[in-house]
């Protein structure tokens, strides 16, 4: 049975404010609504001192949903125009977790705005000016290499304009509800994946309104059973605007990796999202050069397509380390378009050791010893 949104609306009249009675739909405070086979979202405005005053509003508009004949997931999220400080009952952490940056690197902590994720060390962002540079082919291998060198991962596809995550990985399939609104990630080579890939329909159009994105993803990073990791990746949507700002202040991030190919055009935008992470207090952990040059399979011959070297030089510049030059490579790219991410099928590959190496300077400053067995802390309990 087909659910519209209309009816949606008429289920949320019955649910009112406490201080004014006046209902959800009335108020003003709703996102648009977003049907997806029998999934049902939306998301309620509030202010964040609002956060625990709200709560019940949001349990009651989710059930009223639920009730709607023909849905079978009402997700329903609060959202604050401003970030809020972190969410109420939620504690931070104690010292130890909190990322460490070994000496010479970049040393501002984390965003004090975004509140941590349980059992999730590090979330770390990877980012590009520009769309189309290989951020997503970068943030899968990253975490694959990651997990490679002993850590224990995670991925989350927060490019819902085009989530990439579900191809790169191969998987398919919807996430099983494992208690309330809680979703269990899928797997992949080991790793812990999550896209929005997963919960909408391939050809369902993607209409998001500002607050949806918002409430989507915070979604996907709070509302998902990740388990312990130590690293959670965020291959975030690409470009320097105002919804990646938002995005950038609303995650717990550790760092950010900025993915560029050697192009100027590139790497004007490259600086902007460095930039945008520096104006968040967000620390780079470095850049990535992708598609750096081209080694003709038949001649062995090098060519420099693009002017090769453009990003260590910008990097240089910008006083951010540079983690490492990634060929194009056809082999690379037919294995990302099939579901065969090249770390996790061909690991010895000069492109997988290069994955390798990133990931090994990604984990030196995160952990602050570069030493890949370091033990985990207890877990964080958060109540
Ligand atoms: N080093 C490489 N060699 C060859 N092909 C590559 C390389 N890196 C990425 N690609 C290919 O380029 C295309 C774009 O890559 P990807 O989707 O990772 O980019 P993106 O920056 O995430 O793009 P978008 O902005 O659309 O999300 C893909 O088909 C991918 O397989």
């Amino acid at each position: 049975m087909m659910v519209t949104r209309e009816e949606v609306a008429r289920a949320l009249e019955q649910v009112k404010l406490p201080a004014s009675g006046q209902s959800l739909t009335a108020s003003g405070r709703l996102s648009d609504i977003l049907v997806s086979g029998d999934k049902v979202m939306v998301a309620i405005a509030i202010d964040p001192t609002e956060a625990a005053a709200m709560e019940p509003v949001r349990a009651a508009a989710q059930s009223a949903i639920g009730g709607v004949p023909g849905v079978g997931q009402a997700l329903v999220s609060l959202t604050a125009d401003r970030p809020a400080g972190p969410v109420a009952g939620a504690t931070r952490p104690p010292p130890s977790t909190q990322p460490h940056v070994a000496p010479g690197r970049p040393s501002q902590p984390p965003s004090p705005k975004a509140a941590t994720i349980p059992g999730v060390r590090h979330v770390i962002a990877v980012a590009s000016g520009k769309g189309g540079v290989g951020k997503s082919t970068t943030a899968c291998n990253l975490a694959l290499a990651l997990a490679a060198n002993g850590q224990r991962v995670g991925i989350l596809d927060a490019d819902i304009y085009g989530p990439s995550l579900p191809k790169l990985f191969g998987l398919h399939g919807k996430p099983r509800v494992v208690s309330g609104r809680t979703l269990a990630p899928l797997e992949g080579f080991g790793v812990k994946v999550m896209s929005i890939g997963f919960l909408v329909e391939e050809e369902t159009p993607m209409i998001w309104r500002g607050p949806m994105v918002m409430s989507a993803i915070t979604q996907m990073l709070r509302e998902v059973a990740w388990g312990e990791l130590d690293v959670l990746v965020v291959d975030m949507p690409p470009g320097t605007g105002d919804a990646q700002l938002t995005m950038a202040q609303a995650t717990p991030l550790a760092g950010a990796v900025i993915v560029s190919t050697p192009q100027d055009l590139a790497l004007i935008d490259a600086r902007r999202g460095v930039a945008m992470f520096r104006k968040t207090e967000v620390p780079i952990l470095g850049i990535v050069e992708n598609m750096s040059y081209f080694i003709a399979p038949d001649t062995g011959n090098r060519y420099d397509i693009f002017g090769h070297g453009g990003a260590r030089k910008e990097a240089a510049r910008l006083g951010v380390p540079f983690l490492g030059e990634v060929p194009l490579d056809m082999a690379l790219r037919e294995r990302s378009d099939t579901g065969r991410p090249i770390v996790a099928t061909d690991p010895s590959s000069p492109h997988s050791l290069v994955y390798r190496d990133v990931a090994r300077q990604v984990w030196a400053s995160l952990s602050g010893t570069g030493d890949v067995t370091i033990k985990p802390p207890p877990a964080i309990v958060i109540e």
